[in-house]
């Protein structure tokens, strides 16, 4: 066969190459095939460079590493974003190395088309979200196509106003814990607590509650499951930042990535034997005799309740498994974030006094009269001035500063410009909540000198109003001015009259579109009820003049964010 082979090759190739053996030839068949794969990615890789022209280009570091290694995670890094934006003012391609690209956008109107993609065409990439499967499996956040829109659909009701409004009490109870642990360290003569720590063992202690009804006593004694969970957080950012641990093979080997399979199994096994317990309880509720009787006696109130007994349109459920993934994206998703969006909000309120003390004006208003300092879910719709001021912290210290994604279909953004299918599109927050073109005076305040300050002291509250005001006047002043590179911090921008005519996707901290956070409206009530009763108890005030910012999976502050503390008297009716 063979020798027929070459017999009729030495017809048709010439005689050098037909003179070859079978195995030659097999091997350069290989070789022309691969070659010609290599060929069509090239190809692929420079139309994509060609098309991604109508896209600015920030100065590469060079050919070979483009711009990999400039934006750090770091306190300069977000300056480094800020100047894009300014420079830029809606997007930029990015290179990372010589096969990622990146189009980094910071406008509303160009991460509105992206974000308000059909999720049919919208995917979470791995590149960004990959490290974070092993732990969260098949969940919401990492999920993508009819799987995800499946347990979207399942999910939602929990998360209904009827199932939330239970919650209030628990975030009431979890914060009169922290209060109290707060003041017996007062009274201990430590006054100046880091506010990461203290609040995000609080919000941990009350999504425990409010997912597995389980009280964790984790204020007072974390346990071995929130270790796990804080050692599983610090392991997938520093996974990140090490560009060898991308590497599957290579991470699974090394200390981290045996610590990372330890902490996953805990957690896991944790979350697996709750389920159980619960599927195993509400199976005994359902048989008939004591179905009547289940029913008045309880209530569905947590998580996994409404996870287990949800059903499709077809009346099929979430497998145990499917529950467990949701259950730890819960967990994952809902606590930290939570914890630095109040941490940055009394870390606000506290370089603002005058916010502060209006904030707490209103809520001695609110509770006024009555026996209780409980904030009751009614009572969270009449807090429009606090709720002014957490907006504004969202905005200036987004807990979630960026969100990537990636596109099964080129994707227009205005101007005409199109992103070519697959590209990563990384939606910067933190670049949108800080958008000059958006918001004027996004950090720098231009007053404080050749003001008529009788009483001695501008407070915040005169000073925004100046700012309004100054800003309009701008290409007026003519009074000499000390220009302070300082965040500008202002819930006036949130007053209604302020908003007029802003885009709907100037202010996302939550994201938006079908991929929003399930979880806003529940984090926003715990955000209220927290700084609340806070600002009832205590005032607050800031002990170093300059936080260093630390962008990691959340917003969080190097060295964490201290605030001092002093226990307030409330005032008598
Ligand atoms: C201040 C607090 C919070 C902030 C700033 C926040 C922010 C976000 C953002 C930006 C996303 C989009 C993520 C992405 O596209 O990659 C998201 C998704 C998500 N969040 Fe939140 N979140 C908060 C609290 C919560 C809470 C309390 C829960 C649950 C109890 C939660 C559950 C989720 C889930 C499950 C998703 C994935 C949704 C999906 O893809 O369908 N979040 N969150």
């Amino acid at each position: 066969m063979g020798y027929k082979l070459e017999g009729l090759l030495s017809h048709v190739l010439p005689s050098s190459i037909a003179s070859w053996g079978v195995l030659q030839l097999c091997v350069l068949a290989v070789l022309l095939v691969l070659l010609l794969r290599v060929g069509r990615l090239l190809l692929k890789y420079s139309s994509n460079i060609r098309r991604l022209r109508c896209f600015a280009q920030p100065p590469k570091r060079n050919w070979l590493l483009g711009h990999l290694g400039i934006m750090r995670n770091t306190e300069e890094g977000l300056q480094s974003v800020d100047e894009l934006v300014k420079t830029y003012k809606h997007s930029c391609a990015w290179f990372l190395g010589p096969f990622y690209t990146l189009i980094r956008l910071f406008h509303p109107d160009y991460i509105k088309p992206l974000l308000l993609a059909s999720a049919s065409v919208t995917y979470k990439d791995e590149l960004f979200y990959g490290f974070l499967r092993p732990w969260l499996g098949q969940g919401l956040l990492l999920s993508n196509g009819e799987h995800w829109s499946r347990h979207r659909r399942l999910l939602t009701p929990a998360f209904h106003f009827d199932i939330l409004k239970n919650y209030v009490t628990i975030f009431n109870k979890s914060t009169d814990i922290m209060h109290e642990k707060w003041c017996r360290l007062v009274e201990e003569g430590q006054n100046c607590l880091d506010m990461f720590e203290q609040i995000s063992l609080m919000t941990l202690h009350s999504l425990l509650k409010c997912t597995f009804s389980y009280d964790s006593n984790c204020q007072e004694h974390p346990s071995e499951y929130i270790a796990a969970i804080y050692e599983l957080s610090t392991l997938v950012v520093q996974r990140e930042h090490r560009m060898l641990y991308h590497w599957d093979w290579l991470y699974w080997r090394t200390d981290e990535g045996r610590r990372f399979r330890r902490a996953c199994a805990m957690v896991h096994r944790f979350t697996a034997n709750i389920v159980q317990k619960r599927r195993a309880a509400l199976n005994q509720q359902q048989e008939p005799e004591q179905q009547s009787r289940s029913s008045k006696a309880k209530k569905v109130t947590d998580f996994i309740d409404v996870l287990l007994l949800s059903r499709d349109e077809d009346g099929n459920g979430l497998t145990d498994e499917e529950i467990k993934a949701e259950a730890d994206t819960f967990m994952f998703e809902g606590h930290d974030t939570t914890a630095s969006g109040i941490s940055w909000i009394l870390y606000n309120l506290a370089l603002h006094p005058d916010h502060q003390d209006r904030c707490r004006a209103e809520v001695d208003a609110l509770l006024q009269g009555r026996d209780s300092e409980e904030i009751e879910w009614n009572d969270l719709s009449n807090l429009p001035y606090t709720t002014m001021c957490i907006k504004e912290s969202l905005r200036l210290h987004p807990p979630v500063t960026a969100v990537t994604r990636r596109f099964a279909q080129d994707m227009t953004v205005p101007g005409g410009r199109v992103i070519p299918q697959g590209n990563i599109c990384l939606v910067s927050i933190y670049g949108t909540h800080h958008n000059p073109d958006i918001w004027p005076n996004p950090e720098v305040c231009a007053v404080f000198v050749m003001l008529p300050v009788e009483s001695g002291r501008t407070s915040s509250l005169q000073l925004s109003a100046l700012i309004w005001s100054l800003w309009k006047l701008e290409s007026q002043l003519t009074a000499p001015c000390l220009y302070l590179s300082a965040k500008v911090y202002d819930p006036m921008r949130f007053d209604p009259e302020n908003s007029k005519g802003r885009s709907s996707h100037a202010f996302v901290p939550f994201s938006a579109g079908p991929r929003n956070c399930i979880g806003q409206n529940f984090a926003m009530a715990e955000m209220k009820v927290v700084v609340a009763l806070t600002l009832l108890r205590f005032r607050v005030t800031p002990r170093d003049s300059e936080v260093r910012r630390l962008p990691e999976l959340i917003l969080r502050a190097e060295r964490g964010l201290w605030l001092r503390l002093e226990p307030r008297i409330p005032p008598k009716d």
